[in-house]
C-alpha cells in the first residue's frame, strides 16, 4: 500500500470552536543534550508548526535555552502531556543516570510515544503504542540488540523487509528513513511512502520529522490508544508532510533542515484545501 495525499490530509487534526491547547494534545519532548542542543530546537519547531496544543520540553538548561529563543511557546519541566517525543540529539554512550530515569518514566507512561536517534535502545521499554525513527544504520543496531544480524548495505536492498523484520521481532511501528522510506506497523503490514526531493539528505532533517510525528501522534492520542494500529497510519502521513513541505522549501535547490520545518504551515493548508 502507498500512502497517499488525501490519507494524510485525512490524519491532520483541525481545530474547532470547541478546542484549546490541552484538548489539542500536548506534546512531552525529551530531546537534545549538551553536543547535540540544535536537534532540540528542529523538533520543538516542528511540531508547533505542525499543529499542537502545546510542547512541553524537558531537557539540560543549554537545550532549554535555546529551543525557547526559537520558539518562546515552548514550555519547560514535567506535567501533563498526551504523548511522547524521546531522543532526538541523544548517544546512549553518554547517556547519564537522570536522562535515564526520565526516558524510562516516559516509556512506561502508557502514552503513544516517537522514539529517535538516541533513545532506540530503550524502545522494549515502552508500555503503550510506540514508533521507532531510525535510519539504517541505527536500525541495524535496533536489530543486533534483538539478536538479528544485517548490515546496511542489506537495508538499503531490501528495506521493507528489514522494517518488518524489525517491527515484528521489537513489537513497535517502524519508520525507516532514507531515499526511500518505509513503514512498517506491529503486524508486519508494509506502508510505503512516496520518495522525497533527495535534497532532504541534510543534517537535522531527521529531526524535523520526528517533531512532525509528535505533533501528530499528540493530537491523535486517544484515537492511538483506542486503536494502536492507527500509529503506522500517522508515521506514513508524518513522512508524506515531510516530503511534501521539503519539496516546497526546495523549489529544486538546496535545503536545511529550518526550512522543511518553516514550510510546514503552507505545506499543511495546501493538502486541507485539495
Ligand atoms: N543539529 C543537530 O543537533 C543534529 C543532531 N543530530 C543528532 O546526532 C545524533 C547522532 O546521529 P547520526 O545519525 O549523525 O549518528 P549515528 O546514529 O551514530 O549514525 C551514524 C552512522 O550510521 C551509519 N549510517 C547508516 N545509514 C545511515 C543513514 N541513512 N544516515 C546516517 N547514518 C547512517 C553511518 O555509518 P556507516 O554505515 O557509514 O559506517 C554513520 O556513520 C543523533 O542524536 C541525532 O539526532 C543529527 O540529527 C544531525 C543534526
Ligand atoms: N537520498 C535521500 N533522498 C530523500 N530523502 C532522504 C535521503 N537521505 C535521507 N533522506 C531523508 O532525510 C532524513 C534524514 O534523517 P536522519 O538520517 O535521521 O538525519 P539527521 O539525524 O541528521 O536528522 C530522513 O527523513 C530521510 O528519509
Amino acid at each position: 500500500m502507498t500512502w497517499t495525499e488525501a490519507d494524510t490530509a485525512a490524519r491532520i487534526a483541525v481545530p474547532d470552536a470547541f478546542a484549546d491547547k490541552h484538548r489539542r494534545g500536548v506534546l512531552g519532548a525529551i530531546t537534545g543534550s549538551e553536543r547535540y542542543p540544535g536537534a532540540a530546537v528542529l523538533g520543538v519547531e516542528a511540531a508547533h508548526r505542525t499543529g499542537v496544543g502545546m510542547v512541553r520540553l524537558i531537557a539540560p538548561r543549554r537545550v532549554e535555552d535555546l529551543v525557547l529563543a526559537r520558539r518562546p511557546e515552548a514550555v519547560t519541566g514535567e506535567g501533563r502531556v498526551e504523548a511522547w517525543l524521546i531522543g532526538s540529539g541523544q548517544d546512549a554512550r553518554l547517556r547519564t543516570a537522570t536522562l535515564t530515569a526520565t526516558l524510562e518514566a516516559a516509556l512506561g507512561s502508557g502514552a503513544p510515544i516517537v522514539i529517535d536517534a538516541g533513545a532506540l535502545d530503550l524502545a522494549a521499554d515502552a508500555a503503550g503504542a510506540a514508533v521507532v525513527t531510525p535510519h539504517h544504520g541505527e536500525l541495524v543496531r535496533m536489530l543486533r540488540q534483538a539478536g538479528i544480524e544485517t548490515d546496511t548495505e542489506a537495508v538499503r536492498h531490501s528495506p521493507g523487509h528489514w522494517a518488518r523484520t524489525a517491527a515484528e521481532a521489537c513489537g513497535v511501528v517502524v519508520l525507516l528513513k532514507g531515499a526511500e522510506t518505509i513503514v512498517a506497523a506491529v503486524d508486519g503490514t508494509l506502508i510505503a511512502v512516496p520518495p522525497a526531493t533527495h535534497w532532504l539528505a541534510t543534517a537535522g532533517s531527521g529531526d524535523v520529522l520526528a517533531g512532525i510525528l509528535g505533533a501528530l501522534v499528540a493530537t491523535h492520542a486517544g484515537e492511538v490508544h483506542a486503536d494502536p494500529s492507527r500509529l503506522a497510519e500517522l508515521a506514513a502521513s508524518a513522512a508524506v508532510v515531510h516530503g511534501l513541505a521539503a519539496e516546497r522549501a526546495s523549489g529544486g535547490g538546496p535545503i536545511a533542515a529550518l526550512d522543511v520545518a518553516e514550510a510546514l504551515p503552507a505545506t499543511i493548508a495546501a493538502l486541507l484545501e485539495r
